[in-house]
């Protein structure tokens, strides 16, 4: 790019829900994901909406949109936030009643879904969007960024016994990401 300036990556998107971990994991590449992925809404100006705490990958990529300039919507109830929001908060906190909240209120407010890796929790929030895109309440794209290894979960989760409904879902079904940690 001449005279110094940054390109600025087109998207149809404006806000991204990324749904992650609330610990870092114990691989250097779930935090590169974090931070690279945090890079890239930046790179998009896509805003990140994501369960709005401080801690694990969750803090990770928020803190690294911030950092980029980019705008931050952390949705988290208000009985998570001296577990989860341990240190600086960054951008937007909403504060709600609780966890059906949350995540109806980071579906209302996002474009599409992505997924880092997480624990049970993240696993949670991925398996209802999926499941919401299957029974039509959205049709926001899903994506699962496969750094590592959800370990087998992931193969059962992304290998269901039933696929005709899912094969029906076309763009919002979750897709592997391959990342070149894998
Ligand atoms: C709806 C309720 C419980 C269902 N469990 C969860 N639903 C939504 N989000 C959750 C749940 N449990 C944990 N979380 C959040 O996921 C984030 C990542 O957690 P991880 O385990 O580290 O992957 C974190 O913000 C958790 O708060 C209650 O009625």
């Amino acid at each position: 790019m001449e005279d110094g300036k940054v390109a600025v990556k087109s998207s149809k998107f404006k806000r991204v829900c990324v749904f992650c971990g609330s610990s870092a994991g114990k691989r250097d590449c779930y935090r590169d994901a974090a931070l690279e992925l945090g890079q890239e809404l930046v790179s998009r100006s896509l805003d990140l909406v994501y369960g709005g705490g401080s801690v694990g990958l969750m803090g990770l990529v928020s803190q690294e949109v911030h950092r980029g300039g980019g705008h931050v919507i952390g949705v988290i109830p208000k009985t998570l936030m001296s577990k989860e929001l341990t240190g600086e908060t960054v951008g937007e906190v909403r504060a709600v009643a609780d966890m059906h909240q949350r995540k109806a209120e980071m579906a209302r407010h996002s474009d599409c879904f992505i997924a880092l890796p997480g624990g049970y929790g993240t696993l949670e929030e991925l398996l209802e969007v999926i499941t919401w895109a299957q029974l039509g309440i959205h049709d926001k794209p899903v994506k699962l960024l496969c750094v590592f290894s959800f370990g087998n979960v992931s193969v059962a989760v992304m290998t269901p016994a039933f696929t005709t409904e899912i094969k029906k879902l076309k763009e919002t079904r979750a897709l592997l990401w391959l990342h070149p940690c894998s």
